[in-house]
This record gives structure tokens, sequence and C-alpha cells, in this order.
């Protein structure tokens, strides 16, 4: 049975990734081993019933190059620090990544089987051993989106996105909450009433909310009651960090070097908590029928989902309060538009811990070992 280290079991994404491999049964086909770069020495967890021992230090290159295959979900520094100082003691193993920090190298393959498996099989038989899950959207996109990818009808791509607040981490999401939790609290008097006027109750919340006192250490603005739309680190070329992943890591993942299909659009950190959403306009290279298209998205993956553009079961189908917590990925409101022959719109929700992170992974080390 091959050796697998995981580092970052015990933060979110790694949470996320251990409660798939237990529901999946995955630890009966592998001699797991646990790191940590604070806890060194302590027991290890138990998963799928195996005892691992105790926890190993995950600056421990030594430790480290004795595993068949890595998985790290601990983020971008851990892999920066660590990755090179492991391949340069020759270690032959493989490495599995959630974090951003590999994702463009050459000798790296981000990973989405479901839409790239071939980009993957091929990359396997070259020898590659370096493996990273996709930024969040671009997964969500391409999981919901893949059928149009495959059936090569798009010409470019424009996304607006509604990204919950697990993505920028933990301590985002309890801010987030925190932050609802004081808006509420600054006007639970007047909401007993219901002939309390509600501008003044707006009013209230307003100034709660731009008080100095108002929890933003983490996001540094308000987000309950807001949004941000700047996501990630600012480019020289005005797009944000985030924008910039659509189009690069769409079109690495798709296997087209150089990039051939234009993707842009404006990223948006909104209050939802583990589902991104994004809203598209998608030009067609060829005219498809919008039944079609409904074949091509249901056909490409078993989590895709067409929701029929009705208001009845958008409002209940395409939200994140119904798919969190789930692998599907739902795609509705797919209509043709104003804009001309060849120009459809799309709406679609996934949880970005699991398609969004941890799934791909998971999907990944299976791979190897089965
Ligand atoms: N959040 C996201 O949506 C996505 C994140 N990623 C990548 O995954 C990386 C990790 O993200 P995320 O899982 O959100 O990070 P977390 O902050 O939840 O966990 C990271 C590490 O923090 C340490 N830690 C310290 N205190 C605690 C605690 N109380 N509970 C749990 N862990 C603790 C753990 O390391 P130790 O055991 O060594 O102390 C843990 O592995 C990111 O940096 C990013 O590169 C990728 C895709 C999406
Ligand atoms: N940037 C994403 C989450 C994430 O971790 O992305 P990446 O894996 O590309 O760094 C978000 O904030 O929603």
């Amino acid at each position: 049975m091959k050796k697998v280290g995981f580092i970052g079991w015990r933060g979110m994404v790694g949470s996320v990734l251990m409660g798939r491999m237990e529901e999946e049964n995955d630890f009966a086909n592998i001699d797991p081993v646990f790191f940590t770069t604070s806890q060194a020495g302590q027991k290890a967890p138990v998963f799928g019933g195996k005892d691992a021992g105790v926890l190993l230090d995950a600056n421990d290159v030594d430790a480290l190059s004795s595993m068949d295959i890595i998985v790290t979900c601990q983020g971008g520094d851990y892999t920066k620090s660590m990755y090179d100082k492991l391949m340069a003691t020759g270690w032959k193993g493989y490495w599995i990544d959630a974090a951003s920090t590999l994702r463009m190298k050459d000798n790296a393959v981000i990973i989405l089987d479901p839409v790239n498996r071939a980009v993957i099989d091929e990359s396997l038989n070259k020898g590659i051993k370096t493996y990273v899950g996709g930024n969040c959207t671009v997964s969500l996109m391409l999981m919901g989106l893949g059928g149009l990818f495959q059936n090569d009808c798009v010409e470019w791509i424009q996304s607006s996105t509604y990204q919950a607040a697990s993505g920028a981490g933990a301590k985002n999401m309890r801010e987030l909450l925190s932050q609802m939790g004081v808006l509420h609290a600054s006007v639970a008097e007047e909401l007993k009433n219901p002939a309390s006027a509600i501008l003044d109750i707006e009013k209230k919340v307003r100034d709660t909310m731009r008080a100095d006192s108002f929890p933003t250490k983490e996001f540094l603005v308000p987000l309950a009651g807001s949004l941000i739309p700047w996501i990630d680190v600012q480019l020289e070329n005005g797009q944000s960090k985030e924008e910039w992943k659509g189009m690069a890591e769409t079109n690495k993942i798709l296997g087209l070097a150089p990039a051939t299909i234009p993707v842009d659009g404006n990223c948006v950190r909104i209050s939802s908590l583990r589902c991104h959403s994004q809203s598209f306009l998608i030009k067609l290279k060829k005219d498809v029928s919008i039944e079609n298209i409904h074949e091509m998205l249901k056909n490409h993956n078993q989590w895709a989902k067409v929701i029929p553009n009705n208001k009845e079961e958008t409002i209940h189908e395409l939200t994140p309060a119904k798919v969190t917590g789930t692998l599907s990925v739902p795609v509705g409101r797919i209509r043709e538009t104003n804009f001309g022959k060849g120009y459809i719109s799309a709406f679609s929700v996934g949880d970005q811990l699991l398609w969004g992170a941890a799934e791909p992974l998971r999907r990944m080390l299976n791979i190897l070992v089965k």
C-alpha cells in the first residue's frame, strides 16, 4: 500500500477532504501518515479506522521524503517553503496540492478529472509528479459548463462571480457571522415591533456597519449587508488576481497552450458561507439550440445538473442555501440574450470547499493509488 502523507488535514479544506475520504472509504486503499506544522509528537487522528501513530513534523524533509505521495492543504506559504527543498533531495513521489503556488508551473498539472482526465493521464505517462487543485471559481465553472467546452462551443466567456466567505478562509467566515450578529443586535428591539419604521432600522444598521467598532479585521470592510468587488491582490492590468486566474487556469486545465479561450469578468465577495455562484455570458462558436446545450451539460458529468429556466425551480434549486454541502453543480438561467444569436446567459452554483477545493485532490489520489 502507498504511504500517503497529509499536511493541512485539520484546516478547513483538509477537514472537508478527510470527511470525503471517510465517506468514500478511501483510507482502506492507503497507509496514511499525518503531518503538522504545530503539533508534532501528538497523537495522529484516526480516519477510516486506521491508527496512524503520532503526528510528524511537516518541516522535516527526511520524514516527507519517505512518503510515496504527499497531499497538502496547508497553503501556499508551506508549499513555497517545502516543495523545492523536498524536490532537491531527488524525491520521486507525487505531490498533490490545494494551494495556487505551483499551478502555472510547466511541470505541474491542474487537476479536475471529470474535465481533464485525458490531460492528467497524458501527464502521468510523461512522468509528471506535481498535481494541483484549480482555483475554486474556475473548477466550478468547468464542472458546470464542461459540456460546452468538451463540444468546442465556447468562443469566449464572461463570468461575474458571487463568492462565498469560505474562499477567504476560516477566520473570514467567523467574521462574516459576527458582522451579521452585530447588525442584528443593533436593531433587535425595533424588529420586535412590527410598527417600527424600516428606514429608521436601516439607518441604525448603516451607522453600526460604518462604526469603528464593527468587526472588519479580516475583510477590512463590512461584508454582511454589503459586498466586496475585489478578491486577491491587484495586478498591473487592473484585474484582480482572482479574475486573472479565470483565463489562465481554464485554458491550462483544458490543455490549451497557448491560451485560446478568453475568460474575464468581475469577481465579487458576497455573504454566502461556502457556495460560489457565477453569472455567465457565453459567446458560442457555433449555432446550438438551448435544448442541445441542456443535453451537453447533463451528459458531461454526473454532478452538473440543468435547472429549467423558470422562477419556481430557479429559486429553489439554484441557490447556495440548496447546494451547500453537496457535490451537485446546478446550472440554470440558460437562455438566449438581447445581444444576439449565439450569446447565451447561464448561472451556476457550487460548494467551493468540495469541487472548488477538496474533491479534485481526493480523486487525484485515487487515480494514483487504484
Ligand atoms: N479556503 C479555500 O477556499 C481554499 C483554500 N485553498 C488552499 O488551502 C489552504 C488552506 O486553506 P484552509 O483550509 O482554509 O486553511 P485553515 O486556516 O483552515 O488551515 C490551515 C492550517 O492552519 C493550522 N491551524 C492552526 N490552528 C488551527 C485550528 N484551530 N483549526 C484548524 N487548523 C488550524 C493547521 O495546520 P497545523 O496542523 O500544521 O497547525 C491547518 O492545517 C489555503 O492557504 C489555500 O492555499 C485552496 C482552495 C480553496
Ligand atoms: N481565492 C478563492 C479561494 C482560493 O483559495 O483560491 P486559490 O486556490 O486560487 O488561491 C476565494 O477567495 O474565493
